[in-house]
């Protein structure tokens, strides 16, 4: 829920606040001098600070720190405590960026109600923020189909605990958006959401960047483990961790606890760990490129992201979603999807799954025809999505529209009219040819319209125009 440091000079005072705090779900850290403070404070930035103005025995007074973690740390909220009768001091503090104060002798609903505000506050500033950058909140993962469904009622499951999630999906399938889904929807929301991108980053850069560390040429620079305290860490693509960074994350799995590099502290952090993986973890266990251990610790709750093909009756929904994204983002033209075009999508391959369709509807947004309808003409051929790869026929765009029935004559048709041309109108051999026995293809034939008369001296098939 939040660290909480607390700088009090008096023992009695800072442990009583302490106590409080930790039975409403808070951790907390103590510091009874304004170094410990401040040493505290470089070992990790709080989510929140309770500080005394009169630190007696200390370098610094309340104000000082203040003003020094309002330059430094200026995110961070500080509640003032003040003595009894001191209130100019007090208004003269939140001048100087403190958010509130409460006076001595005080009373314990009035300091988790600024304590609640002061969070909430922070919480709402830090969203700003990343809205501003244009970060996803994980609030429009959309879908309606069973797959989607038992997804996301397994993602509801576990927004509301502290357990590890391991995603599992193919690649593009949503197994970011879900992390992000579980994030939004957490008590964590408010604090950051930090990707480990495993395969962008250089191995030998691996520690530094997730540890941070003490002898940077700007002296201490926190990792991406500090970054997301209090929030939640993704390893995206765990499996492209190397094998020593694992052993490391592990320990720090285990202790809660871990060193920036070139340094010697322990750094203790609030994390909540969400992995993903497309690949089979187990086999790479067997293969000695997985540390079972850190599997087991990682792989405490697990949860399958379907691919697309699983929910192929979310596609249009996904469609017409992506075309809003893009009005918005980039002021892409707003079109809807033809039917012929909704089916065509619908019944494409995607290999790539979701980050496919997204990029597929940016195309034709970028390189269609710009006005009306989206045709199913405008969508890249099936070659483009590796039709045959998997033995799927893509079909032809008016096809996919009709009713089994209707589909399999508007087919027959179209097959047995070039199969007749094929072989100069020759009904024996078209009928070996198809494995029909002639009478039967001569029904055939005459059911679907189809006829065959000699033209400028070869025989040709055509339709009766009034069987189309
Ligand atoms: N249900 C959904 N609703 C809306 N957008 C989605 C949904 N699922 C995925 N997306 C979008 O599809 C894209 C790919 O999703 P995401 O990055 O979460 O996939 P991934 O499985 O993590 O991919 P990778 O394996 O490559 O890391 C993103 O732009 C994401 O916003």
């Amino acid at each position: 829920m939040g660290d909480i440091l607390i700088t009090d000079d008096e023992r009695d005072i800072r442990e009583l606040i302490s106590d409080i705090l930790i039975d409403e779900g808070y951790t907390t850290r103590l510091a009874g001098s304004s170094d410990e403070c401040m040493a505290q404070i470089a070992k990790t930035p709080p989510a929140l600070m309770i500080l005394d103005i009169w630190l007696k025995d200390s370098n610094m007074d309340g104000i000082d720190i203040l003003k020094t973690v309002k330059r430094d740390n200026p995110d961070i909220p500080v509640v003032i405590i003040s003595g009894h009768g001191n209130i100019e001091i007090a208004v003269a503090a939140i001048k100087q960026g403190a958010y509130d104060f409460i006076e001595k002798p005080f009373n314990i609903d009035q300091l988790l109600v600024v304590i609640r505000r002061a969070m909430e506050t922070s919480r709402l500033r830090r969203e700003n923020v990343a809205l501003k950058r244009g970060d996803v909140a994980g609030a429009d993962m959309l879908g309606e189909s069973a797959a989607f469904r038992t997804l996301k009622s397994q993602l509801d499951k576990v927004t509301k605990s502290n357990g590890r999630v391991m995603l599992t999906g193919p690649a593009g399938s949503g197994k970011e958006i879900s992390a992000r889904y579980i994030h939004a929807n957490s008590n964590r929301s408010g604090a950051p959401f930090v990707t480990v991108n495993s395969a962008s980053i250089e191995p030998d850069r691996m520690e530094e960047v997730l540890f941070g560390r003490e002898d940077g040429p700007r002296g201490i620079e926190p990792g991406l483990l500090e970054e997301a305290n209090g929030g939640v860490i993704y390893f995206d693509e765990i499996a492209d961790m190397p094998l020593g960074t694992q052993s490391k994350i592990l320990r720090v799995l285990v202790d809660q606890r871990f060193q920036r590099v070139g340094g010697t502290d322990k750094i203790q952090v609030d994390l909540r760990v969400i992995s993903s993986t497309n690949r089979d973890l187990p086999a790479a266990i067997e293969a000695g490129i997985f540390r079972e251990e850190l599997f087991h610790r990682l792989n405490v709750v697990p949860i399958a992201v379907p691919s697309l093909e699983e929910r192929r009756e979310d596609i249009p929904l996904l469609a017409e979603h992506f075309i809003e994204v893009f009005n918005k983002a980039q002021g892409l033209p707003l079109r809807k999807l033809a039917d012929d075009a909704r089916a065509l999508l619908q019944t494409m391959i995607w290999p790539g799954n979701v980050r496919q369709l997204k990029n597929v509807v940016e195309r034709v947004l970028i390189l269609g025809e710009n006005t009306g309808d989206i045709a199913a003409r405008e969508l890249p051929s099936g070659e483009d999505h590796g039709g045959s790869d998997e033995g799927r026929i893509v079909l032809a765009g008016g096809l996919a529209t009709l009713p089994l029935r209707e589909a399999r004559e508007l087919f027959e048709r179209e097959y047995l009219l070039t199969q007749i041309n094929r072989f100069g109108g020759n009904i024996s051999r078209t009928a070996t040819f198809v494995g029909m026995e002639r009478s039967a293809l001569h029904r055939k034939l005459k059911s679907l319209g189809v006829v065959t008369s000699t033209k400028a001296g070869s025989r040709v098939a055509y339709i009766e125009e009034d069987a189309q």
